[in-house]
């Protein structure tokens, strides 16, 4: 019997991102570094994954059906795939987001057709969540509370941690993953401590004062509820200018255009690395680096290439 042709959907897209080996950043007799680009996915973000888990999980659980609206805070990846999914099933989206966040990032949603409201900057990402409540009670909005939804880091727990495994063939001894809800750090963490239990995961945040898009080091009072360090090694913290440098240093010298937080976690893979001759050590590049063209990321007009 001919099988039928059965063209992917955008959904089918999602996850399966490939893995690099850095060339040329030095690791000084140390491990391998390998860059898991999750900003192959189609909306351009490791956010894909868990946009498209919590919108299936709302669905079979009855608390969502087309033509519903949706209400979430985000700082912007997040509420780009979200909008990109609403979009793809009939969902009406609004998204709440600190002011100040890259111009790119609001013109994708809308682009989209996602609503954006903006939070005062100062008020950051505690503001956006507590305005995104008040919008849910105020009109019925269903929130996905990406920092509370299990679907967030399920997503990850079975496909970003596998697939890890599975394309390094078993050799990955360390991944390291920049924290913002915490989903993608405590899911693939359960997920490889079940195929693997002594591959190290090791999360990161920004040093005091440093502004990395996309991740923070939370007051406790604020720590996403999805966190479970049950099988994360250790926290690390990166300084805002390692993480600018390795960016810089991954798109001149490895041909890799990623964004600050992907740039603070390989800074970090790289320190891993060259303590551990012999390692294999994965970090998840969380997105492309055209994202942050209109910031002063990549401007380094007059600097030394
Ligand atoms: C650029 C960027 N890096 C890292 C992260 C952190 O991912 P997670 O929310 O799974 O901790 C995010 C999350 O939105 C992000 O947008």
């Amino acid at each position: 019997m001919v099988t039928p042709y059965a063209p992917p959907t955008i959904a089918d897209l999602v996850g399966r991102t490939p893995v690099v080996r850095l060339q040329r950043l030095p690791v000084d007799g140390g491990g391998m570094v390998l860059a898991k680009l999750e900003g192959d996915n189609p909306a351009g973000s490791v956010k894909d994954r868990p946009a498209f888990s919590m919108i299936a999980a709302a669905e079979q659980d009855g608390r969502i059906a087309p033509g519903a609206t949706l209400v979430e805070a985000t700082s912007g990846n997040t509420g780009i795939a979200l909008a990109a999914a609403a979009a793809v099933k009939g969902y009406r989206m609004i998204l709440v987001m600190p002011a100040g966040s890259s111009r790119e990032r609001s013109l994708s949603m809308t682009a989209y057709g996602a609503e954006v409201v903006e939070t005062d900057k100062e008020g950051g990402m505690e503001l956006a969540r507590d305005t995104a409540e008040q919008i849910s009670r105020d009109t019925g909005a269903v929130r996905l509370d990406q920092f509370a939804n299990p679907a967030n880091p399920r997503a990850h727990e079975l496909a970003t941690g596998p697939e890890i495994w599975e394309q390094t063939q078993g050799t990955v001894t360390h991944v390291v993953s920049s924290m913002g809800t915490t989903g993608t750090v405590t899911g693939l963490s359960r997920g490889l401590h079940a195929i693997a239990p002594r591959v190290r995961v090791i999360g990161i945040q920004p040093a005091p004062g440093a502004a990395i898009p996309g991740i923070r080091a939370w007051p406790p009072e604020y720590l996403p509820r999805v966190f479970d360090p049950t099988h994360i090694a250790e926290v690390r913290t990166v300084t805002q200018e390692r993480a600018v440098e390795t960016t810089r240093a991954l798109a001149r010298r490895e041909g890799l255009l990623v964004g600050m937080s992907s740039g603070g976690a390989a800074a970090i893979a790289l320190e891993i690395a060259a303590e551990e001759p012999g390692s294999t050590v994965v970090f998840i590049a969380c997105d492309r680096g055209d994202r942050y063209l209109s910031t002063p990321l990549f401007d380094t007009a007059g600097e030394q290439a």
